[in-house]
């Protein structure tokens, strides 16, 4: 009997312009049928044309904060006001299907999921083959301006030092920075500062 498939999603990461979408449009366009990707959950108001559901599943903050204190999201990042996060129903539902999810997750997403014990994934790091393939690649992209290039390049200096450090320390800087977020979600919600002190 052939082994059961091995759904856990795939977590990948990486510094901007390193070619993590390139890669997974190559991954689905070589193996259709076989991975999947999830709708996300945000703050953010519905563009014209964005369907509930199929874009985004849009929420209100104080559904986005209860959401996150029940453990429902398996990681979540703020973007110019707004946020977005990937809940566990999302992947389940997509794995229910039989499809292997793919995730694009930038560093504090990551932290997040590995301080998770009970977020199951497989984790891979993108790195470009030098810092200066690096910034051609997010040149030759002629997406972002120089204000933006430059932040993005300092990002993956930080990033590079993030992948380097050894797996026990990133879980308790991980468990470490999970809690703060929580407590700054809920200020940011509710508008008073948290009273747990965990
Ligand atoms: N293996 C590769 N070698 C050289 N160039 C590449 C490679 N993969 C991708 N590129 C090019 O690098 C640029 C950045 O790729 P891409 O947009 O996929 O990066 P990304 O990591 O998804 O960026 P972001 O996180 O900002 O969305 C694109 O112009 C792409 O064509």
């Amino acid at each position: 009997m052939a082994d059961s498939p091995d759904l856990r999603p795939i977590v990948i990461s990486g510094p901007s312009g390193v070619g993590k979408g390139t890669l997974i449009q190559k991954l689905f366009d070589t193996h259709p049928g076989t991975f999947g990707l999830t709708v996300s959950h945000t703050t953010r108001e519905p563009r014209p044309g964005e369907v509930e559901g199929v874009a985004y599943f849009f929420v209100s903050r104080s559904e986005f904060s209860s959401l996150c204190s029940q453990g429902a999201l398996v990681e979540y990042a703020c973007f110019s006001g707004n946020y977005y996060g990937t809940s566990k129903q999302a992947i389940e539902n997509q794995a229910s299907k039989g499809l292997i999810v793919v995730l694009d997750i930038e560093m504090q997403g990551i932290k997040q999921m590995k301080a998770n014990p009970n977020f199951n994934a497989r984790y891979v790091f993108i790195k470009p083959p030098s810092f200066e393939a690096l910034e051609t690649r997010l040149r030759g992209r002629r997406t972002e301006n120089e204000e933006n290039i430059q932040e993005r390049l300092s990002q993956a200096h930080i990033e590079f030092d993030y992948a380097d450090l050894p797996a026990t320390l990133i879980r308790s800087l991980s468990t470490m920075v999970l809690k703060r977020h929580i407590r700054s979600l809920r200020s940011f919600v509710f508008g008073s500062p948290s009273r747990d002190h965990t």
